[in-house]
């Protein structure tokens, strides 16, 4: 097991978010998180990575709570995607992705070789090799988005935290992402990600977990938790969920 939330309780300074969250992160999973405009997915997020205290409960990373592993140790253990917002220095996207190899460094030491090679590879495998030299002041949302994901794949960490990684992304980079992530969780990653797209998560995830007014919802194999019922209780919106002819996935689309 690598992450496990126990009882969990988070949110802010005067006001909780969410209560009594408890699950666990295999080695090799993806966990897809699902809950609408607001249930508290980026704060929950943010608790799990000690970002934020949390209220109540405990985060246990490797067997050992959270807070017993330095800055460090924890960097070299679990990578974050937060969501992308503008970017406010004008760092080339190789050295953005560059960023992520700080924790692998000595105090004060330079990227080597080796590491300019991982940033590469990261790059390369998102396809945005051609971004390298190009300020992240001057690219567009999407491309930014990748970058962060790019920044992830070179801190090597076993365990990556996305924050809606497809959004800003086009049909042909969600897809190619989602392909991504099963071949990271094939070679032993722990993926835990949200999304607004039930698509995704019925696509790419072994297990969902669904946030409601604070709480898990439902937790479970894709096909028992994304159901009508329960994306009617989540969005309001009655759907259907089905195979398309040609298609592996199970689809989600509205009713009538
Ligand atoms: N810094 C903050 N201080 C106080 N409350 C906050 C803060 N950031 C977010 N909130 C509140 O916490 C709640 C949960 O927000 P959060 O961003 O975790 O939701 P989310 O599920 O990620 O939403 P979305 O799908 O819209 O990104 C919201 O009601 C929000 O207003």
């Amino acid at each position: 097991m690598t992450l496990a939330l126990k009882s969990l309780a988070f949110g802010y300074r005067d006001r909780e978010i969410g209560h009594a969250v408890s699950l666990s992160l295999a080695e090799g999973e993806v966990l897809a998180l699902l809950g609408a405009n607001g249930a508290g997915k980026t704060t929950l997020f943010r608790s799990m990575l000690g970002l934020l205290p949390v209220k109540a409960g405990e985060v246990m990373l490797d067997g050992k709570p959270l807070s017993a592993w330095s800055r460090r140790e924890r960097a070299l253990r679990i990578a974050y995607v937060p969501q992308a917002h503008a970017a406010p220095f004008p760092f080339t996207v190789r050295d953005v992705v560059l960023m992520g190899r700080a924790a692998h460094l000595r105090a004060f030491a330079m990227p080597g070789e080796r590491d300019r090679a991982i940033a590469d590879a990261a790059l390369e495998s998102l396809g945005i090799t051609g971004l390298a030299d190009t300020p992240c002041t001057e690219i567009s949302g999407g491309e930014r988005q990748l970058a962060l994901i790019a920044r992830a794949l070179a801190q090597q960490a076993r365990i990556i935290v996305m924050d809606e990684p497809t959004a800003n992304l086009d049909y042909g980079n969600q897809m190619r992402l989602l392909a991504h992530i099963r071949t990271l969780a094939g070679q032993g990653l722990a993926i835990v990600l949200s999304t607004h797209n039930p698509d995704h998560a019925l696509q790419v995830a072994d297990r969902v977990a669904l946030l409601k007014d604070g709480t898990l919802m439902a937790l479970g194999a894709p096909a028992d938790t994304l159901t009508p019922q329960t994306l009617k209780d989540i969005y309001g919106i009655d759907v259907v969920i089905g195979r398309v002819e040609g298609s592996e996935a199970l689809v989600c689309a509205p009713r009538g």
